[in-house]
């Protein structure tokens, strides 16, 4: 589904100089640009004279803003505050829809409009006049607000207003009757962005701004998200990441899937206020239940070992990424030798089994990371590549689970969420030092781990495939065994990316499944003239 924003998105002043303010067309670097034979207007941004802070791709872009909004903030120094500029940007674009002086600036900022995606005679997204009132439905919790964010918001509310004034915008509809909203309307439409506004990312889900998208924000939250959001220039993009039943609920996640449950559900109540009820929430408290109700007729080592074995599923995804500190003295205080260490026993999965598609691998008696790592990538990834429905993976994925719980395994546990942070850093460290092979091993236990943690097609899991794949590429040393694992992961991320970032043409997101097909090229030749079985597509 495509959805628009209210208002123009704010960006991140950190990221001015980076994005077009109207389409938020990424900037080439002039050193890049220098090779390329487009004219400079396509290559470089150009800044407005005046304030000198916003950076447009051209003319065009700039007359748009500036006949837009650009004319009223220009000069306003405010401006660096988002909850500000978010709030005077929506005031305007309100007004200007109400008194129909608004013009359209994303049918001209969509990547390629010849090319977009339509559902046969729909429009590419809803008209604005149904943006604008949805915004107008949202929940705003403004009656739970702690006092201090709504003393926050008054200020904020009562400085918009002034200067609306001062500037003199025109209030011309009938609605306003030439007056701002109150400042107790103003505060409303804060409280609602605290809990609806979305933090906008590129491709590679760096975050540059943040937009208020009123149609996206009707979804609701799930810690095991069937759908993802994405973006388009500004247009935003809700993409399933399975087959959705009709009439099952579309959801997706406001957090993180890899923070610990407790952390998930503070983090909900405090932006969002509620409680979480999703399927994998319900079934980890239901787990609790269970335990309390037992542990008053046994000894407490009994009961929470046979409610361990009855847990299924969900159930046991957080009692694994819960828990220990990594270290050598499990204090979380980690030295590269020690992690080198930790991941060098890492044996890279053959490719060749890693395509096979029947029963899970047996799983092994005890779990290390290395056992853990060819474990999960056995079960799991021969799946994924067999386009297995949610079904046939899930029920794979819940055996997985009870194998983890029920087998002996090492400490610190290979899954934990302190591990995986210490392995993520270590990996860019790792990248950035061209140690492919470390990188290749620790990459490749970090991919078991995400599949253990998000659904299989989150875009997290496809960055992630890719960037392993060229590690692996790149480990020359490694001969054919590198090469033909990279190949296979290539195949795994095509797959991946095609559901969460889509094909479209012209778009930074399609390009990404187009860049890593011209890859699969490059490993292709040099796989010569025996290549593998080619990944389904
Ligand atoms: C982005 S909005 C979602 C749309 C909202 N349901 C509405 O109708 O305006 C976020 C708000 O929806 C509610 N919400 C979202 N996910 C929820 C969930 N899983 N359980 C309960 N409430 C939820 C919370 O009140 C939250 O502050």
């Amino acid at each position: 589904m495509r959805s628009r924003p209210l208002c123009n998105p704010v960006l991140f002043p950190t990221h001015r100089s980076q994005h077009c303010e109207t389409c938020f067309k990424t900037r080439i670097p002039a050193s890049a640009a220098a090779a390329t034979t487009t004219s400079k207007s396509a290559r470089e941004l150009e800044r407005c004279s005046v304030c000198k802070k916003r950076y447009y791709c051209d003319r065009t872009c700039f007359t748009v803003a500036w006949k837009g909004w650009h004319r009223w903030i220009c000069a306003d120094k405010d401006m660096e505050d988002l909850d500000y500029e978010m709030l005077k940007m929506i005031v305007m674009s309100i007004e200007r829809l109400r008194n129909g002086s608004f013009r359209d600036t994303i049918s001209s900022a969509a990547p390629d409009a010849s090319t977009t995606a339509t559902t046969a005679g729909m429009p590419l997204q809803e008209p604005l006049e149904l943006t604008a009132y949805v915004f107008s439905t949202l929940m705003g919790h403004s009656t739970v607000s702690d006092p201090g964010t709504l003393a926050k918001y008054e200020e904020i509310a009562t400085r918009v207003r002034e200067q609306l004034i001062q500037i003199k915008f025109p209030f011309k509809s009938s609605v306003s009757q030439g007056e701002p909203p109150s400042v107790q309307e103003l505060i409303q439409y804060l409280c609602r962005f605290h809990c609806n506004n979305f933090s906008i990312h590129d491709a590679q889900l760096f975050t540059m701004a943040e937009g208020t998208f009123p149609v996206g924000a009707l979804f609701n939250h799930s810690c095991r998200p069937n759908a993802i959001v994405m973006y388009e220039g500004q247009i935003q993009i809700v993409r399933a990441l399975e087959d959705i039943e009709v009439g099952q609920e579309v959801c997706s996640s406001y957090v993180d899937n890899g923070v610990q449950r407790q952390e998930r559900r503070l983090l909900l109540k405090e932006k969002y206020y509620f409680d979480c009820h999703c399927p994998r929430c319900e079934e980890e408290e239901e787990g609790e239940g269970d335990e309390k109700e037992e542990s008053k007729d046994m000894v407490e080592s009994e009961s929470k070992k046979t409610a361990d074995q009855r847990k299924t599923g969900f159930r046991i995804l957080d009692d694994l990424i819960e828990g220990d500190q990594d270290g050598p003295n499990g204090d979380g205080k980690v030295d590269g030798e020690w992690l080198t260490k930790q991941f060098e026993a890492i044996i890279l999965p053959g490719a060749k089994s890693l395509q096979m598609v029947g029963p899970p691998l047996k799983a092994p008696k005890i779990f290390t990371r290395a056992s853990f790592t060819s474990y999960i990538l056995h079960s799991l990834v021969p799946l994924i590549q067999s386009g297995a429905t949610e079904a046939e993976y899930r029920a794979r994925l819940f055996d997985v689970y009870g194998k983890l719980q029920s087998t002996e395994h090492c400490q610190p546990k290979p899954f934990t969420t302190t591990v995986m942070t210490h392995a993520t850093s270590f990996f860019n460290t790792c990248l950035e030092h061209q140690s492919w092979r470390l990188a290749s091993k620790i990459g490749c236990f970090i991919l078991a781990q995400y599949l253990m943690i998000y659904p299989r097609h989150h875009p997290l899991v496809g960055l992630h495939g890719f960037t392993l794949a060229k590690s692996l590429w790149n480990d020359v040393e490694a001969g054919m065994t590198s090469v033909r694992l990279s190949y296979e992961i290539l195949g795994l991320t095509r797959r991946i990316l095609k559901v969460s970032h889509g094909i479209q043409r012209g778009d930074e997101n399609g390009d990404l499944v187009r860049e890593v097909e011209a890859f699969m090229k490059t490993v292709e030749t040099e796989l010569g003239s025996s290549p593998l079985p080619s990944p389904s597509a």
